[in-house]
């Protein structure tokens, strides 16, 4: 008698857990997404219809497979065309048509709210301080193994104040330029390799791999004074974790997807495990030279300051990030400073390429500032054309295609009220594209556009922001000018170049804006 009691009390304590266990999570898979949907539709918003349990994904990737199948005719590869939105956001694209420029959409039981008014944007920004904007937690579990738990791109709140207050300095104007004779050495060795190519009889070359490969070297060493193997090992880990997670559909916010891509998470918690221990032998390593009092004491190359020196700058007082944090941050920097600035590089030439002219006139500018002389930072703010050309390569492609960021509390814009909890989706390239904005050439090259207006004359100023906007803007922007213009001042003093052949026009979103079929170039020596 008494067992049969203890057992049937064990199964009501079980039934009822299991019942908890469901309600918990139907309420924050289910319920919750769906006030907060009531809460955003309230004003007037709408949005294509969700279907439980994928959202509007079916929807996104029936219209990615139609674009990308050789013989849709919404797309032509060989066609240069820059009108890329339709393209690379082809859903966003077909929704904007229906439901404007503000409207709500679901990644599985997450809605989303989307925006692609700048004066909206502007509104809402200004409402809201970066300390108070989050990041949608439903993007944490994917991108951990990439920029881990605590890194700038991924905190919050008070946590993100103290992260941007320790990391601002290494970034100052005077900080940064002691890294240029690292990006010259650097750059200068893949210029060497090129000419040896050249001489051997190939003439084409894949110039998106060279640039993000170099530029990686250069993250590796100017950031962390990584040795060449050790940099390498980090970029080939960082690489396979991007095509582990970036080349396939991931359900990201349907209920428990990482169960369902069980094998692709734990190959890249794997990958990112593996650059973590790389991370911490680094940091331990440089701590323990900087007690030593050797660092920055000789000429040599590992002795000199790099930005996790900066880093460590703040490292005795009650602000320091820890151990565990910098990793983060390592990790954040490795793959924000050397992608986007590796792309923003690679579709500069690929721009560059189909207007001969332009090579002309910026050689033309390097020879009248810099001449013969060693490229001398102080020398580079008078590229004022290269400005140009960047401004204009970052508007029609940029590295960075979009922003997100979470409402933390209710935000009031105009009559629309943003409900706490709101997830939230920029999309940067529609605005740049948007022809009510920068009238009919919107779609055209067209550098001389930024030679009179920061803003290359768009009608509103939220409308172009290639590095981001308010409080959390790009933290890396004045070293990723840097990069580019020595970069870009070496290579066209070296060679010029047109498109191959062969070279297939594929812009495509993987996480960021990459030519997905490479980015094949005819390069000779000048
Ligand atoms: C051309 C090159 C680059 C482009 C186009 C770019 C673009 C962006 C964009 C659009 C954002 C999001 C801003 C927002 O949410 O409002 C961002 C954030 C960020 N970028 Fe960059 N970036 C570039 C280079 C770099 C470099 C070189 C570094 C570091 C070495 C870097 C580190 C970061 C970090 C840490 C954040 C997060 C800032 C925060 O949330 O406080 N970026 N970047």
């Amino acid at each position: 008698m008494g067992v049969h009691w203890v057992f049937s009390d064990i199964r009501l304590a079980l039934a009822m857990l299991l019942l908890s266990v469901v309600l918990k999570i139907v309420y924050s898979m289910w319920i919750l997404p769906n006030i907060t949907y009531l809460k955003i539709k309230r004003n007037g918003l709408s949005g294509p219809s969700p279907r439980f349990p994928l959202g509007n994904i079916t929807d996104m990737v029936a219209h990615s497979n139609k674009t990308d199948d050789p013989s849709s005719s919404s797309f032509d590869n060989n066609i240069m065309s820059h009108h890329i939105h339709s393209k690379v956001f082809p859903y966003f694209a077909q929704w904007q048509q229906s439901h404007g420029k503000v409207f709500v959409y679901w990644l599985g039981t997450e809605p989303f709210l989307y925006i692609a008014d700048p004066e909206f944007l502007k509104q809402m920004s200004s409402a809201i301080k970066g300390k108070s904007w989050g990041k949608p937690s439903v993007f944490r579990n994917d991108r951990k193994p990439m920029f881990g738990t605590y890194g700038l791109t991924m905190v919050e709140g008070d946590d993100w104040v103290r992260h941007r207050s320790v990391l601002t300095p290494a970034f100052s104007l005077p900080n940064i330029k002691t890294l240029r004779n690292l990006m010259v050495t650097v750059t200068n060795e893949m210029l060497d390799r090129w000419t040896s190519i050249i001489k051997s009889g190939q003439q084409e070359l894949d110039i998106e791999s060279e640039i993000s490969s170099t530029m990686g070297m250069i993250v590796a060493k100017t950031t962390f004074g990584m040795k060449y193997q050790n940099g390498k090992e980090v970029l080939q880990k960082l690489r396979e974790m991007h095509q582990v997670l970036y080349t396939s559909n991931r359900y990201v916010g349907v209920p428990f997807s990482q169960f369902l891509s069980r094998r692709m998470y734990l190959k890249a918690k794997s990958l990112g495990d593996e650059i973590d221990a790389h991370f911490v032998t680094i940091i331990n390593d440089r701590i323990k030279l900087k007690q030593s009092g050797r660092l920055g004491s000789t000429a040599d190359d590992d002795l000199e300051k790099n930005l996790l020196d900066l880093m460590l700058a703040g490292h005795d007082n009650t602000k320091a990030l820890t151990t565990k944090e910098l990793v983060d941050e390592c990790k954040t920097f490795f793959v924000g400073g050397h992608e986007t600035s590796a792309l923003a590089l690679t579709w500069t030439l690929f721009l560059l390429a189909m207007h001969p002219e332009w090579q002309n006139q910026l050689r033309e500018e390097i020879r009248e500032v810099v001449g013969d002389e060693q490229v001398d930072v102080a020398m580079l703010g008078g590229l004022k054309k290269m400005n140009w050309v960047m401004s204009e390569a970052l508007r029609l492609y940029p590295s960075a295609p979009n922003a997100q960021r979470q409402a933390k509390s209710d935000i009031h814009v105009g009559e629309v009220v943003i409900a706490k909890g709101t997830n939230i989706w920029i999309d940067l390239v529609a605005m740049h594209h948007d022809s009510s904005l920068w009238g009919d050439t919107a779609n055209e090259f067209r550098p001389e556009r930024f030679e009179t207006d920061l803003y290359g004359g768009c009608k509103h100023k939220m409308g172009y922001a290639p590095f981001g906007f308010g409080g959390r803007m790009c933290i890396g922007r004045n070293l990723a000018v840097m990069e580019y213009r020595i970069l870009l001042c070496l290579i066209l003093t070296r060679f010029s170049f047109s498109l191959s052949p062969c070279y297939s026009h594929s812009p495509a979103i993987m996480f960021s804006l990459r030519p997905s079929k490479g980015m094949l170039l005819m390069l000779q020596p000048v």
